[in-house]
């Protein structure tokens, strides 16, 4: 996997944009497009993204700062449909899917958005054949080793979430120290939910604690972001089913669910917006009388 570096967003030269982009030593790329107008072009500096780089790329996207989600779910489903209609296999489908996800990512960070929760795997896929579920482990185990660098560079925080046994230890060690490695960062939060189950998760959560006040605070995302963690504003599923399969129970109780016809390799830029602009329309009442 090649090494990430940042690029710096020119013209205009008074708006510093920083994005973070794969770059190949050998050959640069001359440039990428994060938004389809800012022209991105690679520095040698690294930086991070800047609040006005923010602004800049959010208004070119036609979303408001002000009222973005805090918080992005994705359930990132359809990876074995999409391969079968063009006769790929399982593995060729799930290995289509992570640089989606690295493009989230840095999108995500790119527009300031301070947490996003993926569900990679549930507590229920681990019993699929065990040649696929390593396949799908041993590919997140090296996203999250082949990226930390631009996490550090990034400010973004990695967590782990699931409980699934059977998780290889090589993953929750690549994951423990890549949380290791960005604690400290605070731009954005990553969180992965491997082996996850919502029920599970509350399920812990009670066990830990009697009462019921102080469930919220159990949970896997608040307990592995150390408690600051909001619930996700908006849950997007790829894939075409209309449910949440057990991802984040508690936590999406308030969530804007927006599920994109799109399996997940497909999903691209635009899905992202689309979805990020249908999360700005929605009217959210918190159970409130308008
Ligand atoms: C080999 C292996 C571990 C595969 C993982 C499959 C995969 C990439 C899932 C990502 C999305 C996800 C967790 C969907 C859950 O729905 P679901 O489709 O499991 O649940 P449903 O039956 O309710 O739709």
């Amino acid at each position: 996997m090649h090494a990430p570096t940042l690029l710096t967003h020119s013209p205009p030269p008074a708006a510093v944009v920083a994005v973070a982009a794969w770059h190949c030593p050998a050959a640069p790329p001359a440039t990428i497009v994060v938004s389809r107008r800012a022209r991105i072009r690679p520095s040698a500096a690294a930086s991070t993204v800047t609040a006005e780089a923010a602004q800049l790329l959010l208004r070119e996207s036609g979303l408001r700062s002000e009222s973005l989600p805090r918080h992005v779910g994705v359930v990132i489903d359809g990876h074995l449909r999409w391969a079968r209609a063009r006769g790929l296999s399982v593995s060729e489908g799930h290995a289509a899917g992570r640089p989606v996800l690295e493009r989230m990512v840095r999108l995500s960070r790119a527009w300031c958005i301070p947490a996003l929760t993926v569900f990679v795997c549930s507590h229920e896929n681990m019993t699929r054949p065990k040649a696929e579920v390593d396949f799908l482990l041993q590919l997140y185990e090296e996203f999250i080793r082949d990226n930390l660098d631009e996490f550090c560079r990034e400010g973004i925080q990695l967590h782990l979430i699931g409980d699934s046994p059977g998780r290889p230890s090589s993953l929750l060690s690549a994951a423990s120290e890549a949380h290791e490695a960005t604690r400290s960062n605070s731009a954005m939060v990553l969180m992965l939910a491997i082996g996850y189950s919502g029920r599970r998760d509350v399920l812990r959560a009670c066990r830990e604690l009697a009462a019921e006040a102080l469930i919220a605070g159990r949970l896997g995302t608040s307990v592995a972001a150390g408690g600051g963690l909001s619930c996700p504003d908006l849950v997007i599923r790829t894939g075409g089913e209309q449910r949440l399969s057990n991802f984040l129970l508690w936590q999406s109780a308030f969530a804007e669910l927006v599920f994109p016809d799109v399996m997940w390799p497909d999903f691209g830029e635009d899905d992202y917006l689309r979805a990020l602009r249908t999360y700005q329309s929605r009217d959210r009442r918190f159970g409130q009388r308008k």
